[in-house]
């Protein structure tokens, strides 16, 4: 695998987030049920993506990449904030919007166990789009089409007439990328897309997608919670951390100058292949968890295991704020 430089491609962006909040109803609470409950999953995120490149978004668990995913492509409501796509507004895009933008815009799924429905023939599985969008006329037109997705995926000929339990996970993955590009469209979130995959399969997946990234210009929002596995495919890198980006910058700054101390130990936790820098890299550690997403503090969110916090810290939330050309990180401490 190759890393990935954008030179000389347009700067306009394809995909731009502007104070994304996404706020979640969760119930009610207490005497009589009179506390209303909300899950802060995603607050005043911003971000752009450009033809043809890939932001990894890297977080742990619930620190709400799978939100901004989904709010993006008009699956989740957004509470606050604009989206863009090609320049237009569609935070609030209707049903018809959305489905009609389902044309540009794909998911692939993290489980490619469980997104492809075991009743079905691969051939119907990555026609399902095709025909749901009128774009194929007869069964002559889908097996061709389809047989042109698989082979650009890798995937033999003949897979279409199998069912999903005749194919491996990689296999799998290749068959939801395969769906996701039957529609042919410009920018794709990536789930997490080789997160259940065997470390060794993984490399083969991310190099088809950047083969395909070349091949039609895709572009790639790639959610993934540890950075060793956005590292060749993303050409910069979101760190999210309870709903904020608290890091942006171009890939070789986030790995080799990063700013925010939840970088750091985000980066110190990913395994180096020479066993004597292994051994002399000092692990950091931000002991603590995550706030409660129904009830985070106020102030910066990443306060209670921060080695540097401070009174400030505590009051006033932090921006993210342009530290050196292309990169912005939101803590002004470290
Ligand atoms: N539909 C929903 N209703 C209520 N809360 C939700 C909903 N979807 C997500 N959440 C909550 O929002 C927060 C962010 O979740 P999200 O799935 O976006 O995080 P994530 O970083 O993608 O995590 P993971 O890596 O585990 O998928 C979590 O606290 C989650 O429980």
């Amino acid at each position: 695998m190759t890393g990935q430089t954008l030179e000389g491609r347009s700067e306009l962006p394809l995909v731009d987030v502007r104070n994304l909040s996404v706020l979640f109803d969760a119930g009610r609470a207490g005497f009589w049920g009179r506390k209303r409950l909300t899950v802060h999953a995603v607050e005043n995120v911003s971000f752009n993506i450009r033809p043809g490149e890939t932001l990894g978004l890297v977080g742990e668990s619930g620190s709400g990449k799978s939100t901004t995913g989904r709010a993006i492509l008009g699956r989740v409501p957004v509470s606050q904030g604009h989206i863009y796509f090609q320049g237009k507004e569609i935070t609030h895009a209707g049903k018809n919007r959305v489905r009609e933008l389902s044309r540009d815009m794909q998911l692939v799924f993290q489980d490619p166990y469980a997104s492809l429905n075991p009743r079905m023939k691969i051939i119907d599985i990555v026609a399902e789009p095709l025909r749901v969008h009128g774009m194929v006329k007869n069964t002559k037109a889908v097996a061709k089409e389809v047989a042109r997705l698989l082979e650009l995926v890798g995937l033999p000929p003949d897979a279409g007439a199998r069912y999903p339990h005749a194919f491996s996970g990689g296999q799998r993955q290749r068959v939801g990328i395969a769906r996701a590009l039957a529609l042919k469209p410009r920018f794709i979130v990536a789930d997490e897309p080789v997160s259940a995959l065997d470390v060794s399969i993984r490399a083969q997946v991310v190099n088809l997608m950047q083969d395909l990234q070349a091949q039609f210009g895709l572009s790639y929002l790639f959610i993934a919670h540890d950075l060793a596995v956005v590292r060749h495919i993303s050409h910069r890198i979101a760190i999210m951390y309870a709903g904020n980006i608290v890091e942006l910058a171009e890939r070789h700054l986030i790995y080799d100058s990063p700013v925010h101390p939840y970088t750091r130990a985000l980066l110190s936790a990913v395994p180096v292949p020479d066993p004597p820098v292994q051994r002399a890299r000092q692990r950091i550690t931000c002991p603590g968890e995550p706030p409660n997403p129904l009830n985070p503090p106020s102030g910066c969110r990443f306060q209670s295991r921060c080695p540097y916090v401070t009174g400030t810290c505590r009051e006033k939330s932090p921006d993210l704020t342009r530290r050196r050309p292309g990169q912005m990180a939101a803590c002004w401490n470290c």
